[in-house]
């Protein structure tokens, strides 16, 4: 049978990466696929890189439109990033009837109902294996492994750069900026780090895995997105003595009144076998009725740990290539005439717990107010760590735990504790998570 032709949109990180694994194991995925899988052509920026990058193999050109626009192309891999000529070359390849694999969650987050109309219109399948968690296969997991299961709650550390930082910081020591710089190196970094470390690049993944676990359609704008920034290196040193760790989570969860979608730093218990993810790694827990918890680990960004994602789309649609388009797997698990109306929930009716550093004059009877305040707003404290002054130090920290209560609930409540006297500056929040 003849090779299946594609044409690659793009050869950085995740494009030559891909260029290699698949000249690396072309027999093994041949026989796996069916028939052979060859890039044919690539569309690049630095032309003459992309020649050295692919030896002189493939035709290299330096517009995306030559690669979506030629007849001898069966699938485009888009892996150029960002929005605005993505979706354009994205659109005009399924125009064409191309199928088409990307790694690009921005893309697919915020353009994605669009695209997978345009493409069960033309017929064509279009897979982004590649766009969440790297490697890790949770898009399948979740799409098809998981199909008998009402999800119940999907968690995960869905961005190898902030867990990285957060590593390297409470490990070593090292500075924030020092430890963002390492992971643009080893090419960890989205093209824009803000994404990264402010949770959007995460939120793009948490939209996507949501639209596939619930059957909604995309909505990233929906989703409570915090980074990073703002996390303090005490925050991590209290955390440690009450038994948690914080992680950048992004968490969405379906209940009685609507969809959780949410991104912000999270303590988890270091029991957790989730809170002892390292460095760029990813992991992904998912709670199905019937399987029970699930936990998904690997890598999650880097050069080859994405191709193979990226590869892996290969091979399906290479397997389904010939199937009538009704036979082809629905890009988000439920066939798009049965996606559900269910709302996101606004984050101030989300319910969870809290970790709270509150700093303090060191007075008597602060923390009786701060307690009673707590009491008033009927939200009940789990742990308290009160840290002792220092020597000749006026101020000190209080730090809480709390039981469940709502966002508003407790946004109120800091509201009054930042108003008493004795209270100095804005009380620190950070969200946390039994995940049982
Ligand atoms: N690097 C990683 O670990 C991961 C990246 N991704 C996603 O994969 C995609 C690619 O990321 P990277 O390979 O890391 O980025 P990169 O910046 O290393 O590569 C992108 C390449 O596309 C080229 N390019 C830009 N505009 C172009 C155009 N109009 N025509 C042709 N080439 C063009 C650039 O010159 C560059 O060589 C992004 O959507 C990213 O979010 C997904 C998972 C992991
Ligand atoms: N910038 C991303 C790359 C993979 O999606 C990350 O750090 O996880
Ligand atoms: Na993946």
């Amino acid at each position: 049978m003849k090779s299946i032709k594609v044409g690659l949109l793009g050869i950085g990180t995740v494009g030559s990466g891909t260029f290699n694994v698949l000249k690396r194991n072309q027999e093994e995925i041949a026989r796996r696929a069916g028939r052979g899988i060859e890039i044919t052509m690539v569309a690049a920026r630095n032309t003459a890189r992309a020649t050295e990058l692919t030896r002189g193999e493939v035709k290299v050109v330096n517009d995306g439109n030559l690669v979506v626009n030629d007849p001898e192309i069966d699938i485009v891999v888009e892996l150029i990033g960002g929005y605005d000529t993505a979706r354009d070359l994205v659109l005009k390849a399924i125009a064409n009837g191309k199928h088409v694999v990307t790694a690009n969650k921005a893309l697919i987050a915020t353009h994605g109902n669009e695209i997978f109309k345009a493409a069960q219109e033309k017929g064509v399948m279009v897979a982004f294996e590649a766009a969440v968690a790297g490697g890790i296969p949770i898009i399948k997991a979740l799409r098809e492994g998981l199909t008998a299961n009402r999800i119940q709650w999907v968690a995960g550390i869905i961005n190898g750069t902030t867990n990285f930082i957060l590593s390297e910081m409470r490990d070593k020591g090292l500075d924030f900026d020092v430890v963002l710089k390492e992971a643009q190196r080893l090419g960890y970094a989205e093209a824009d780090p803000t994404f990264d470390i402010e949770g959007v690049d995460a939120a793009h993944k948490l939209t996507i895995m949501a639209s596939i676990a619930f059957g909604i359609p995309v909505q990233f704008d929906k989703a409570h997105v915090e980074g990073i920034t703002k996390l303090q290196a005490s925050d991590i040193t209290y955390a440690e003595k009450l038994g948690y760790r914080i992680k950048l989570l992004g968490i969405t969860r379906q209940t009685e009144k609507g969809i959780e979608l949410r991104v912000h730093p999270t303590l988890i218990p270091a029991s957790r076998l989730i809170a002892n993810v390292e460095g760029a790694m990813n992991a992904v827990v998912v709670r199905g009725d019937a399987v029970g918890e699930a936990l998904y680990y690997g890598k999650g960004a880097g050069s080859e740990p994405t191709a193979s994602a990226v590869i892996a789309d290969l091979v399906d649609i290479t397997r389904l290539a010939t199937a009538d388009p009704e036979h082809h797997v629905p890009s988000l698990a439920f066939q798009l005439n049965a996606m559900a109306d269910t709302p996101v929930l606004p984050m101030s009716e989300v319910v969870t717990s809290y970790y709270l550093r509150i700093r303090v004059a060191d007075q008597a009877g602060v923390l009786a107010d701060v307690t009673r305040i707590l009491a008033d707003s009927t939200i009940s404290i789990d742990a308290m760590l009160q840290k002792e002054p220092g020597e000749g130090e006026q101020q000190t920290d209080i730090i809480m735990l709390t039981h469940q209560t709502q966002e508003k609930n407790i946004e109120a409540a800091i509201a009054k504790i930042e108003a008493l006297s004795t209270v100095v500056g804005k009380v620190t929040k950070i969200r946390l998570e039994e995940l049982s």
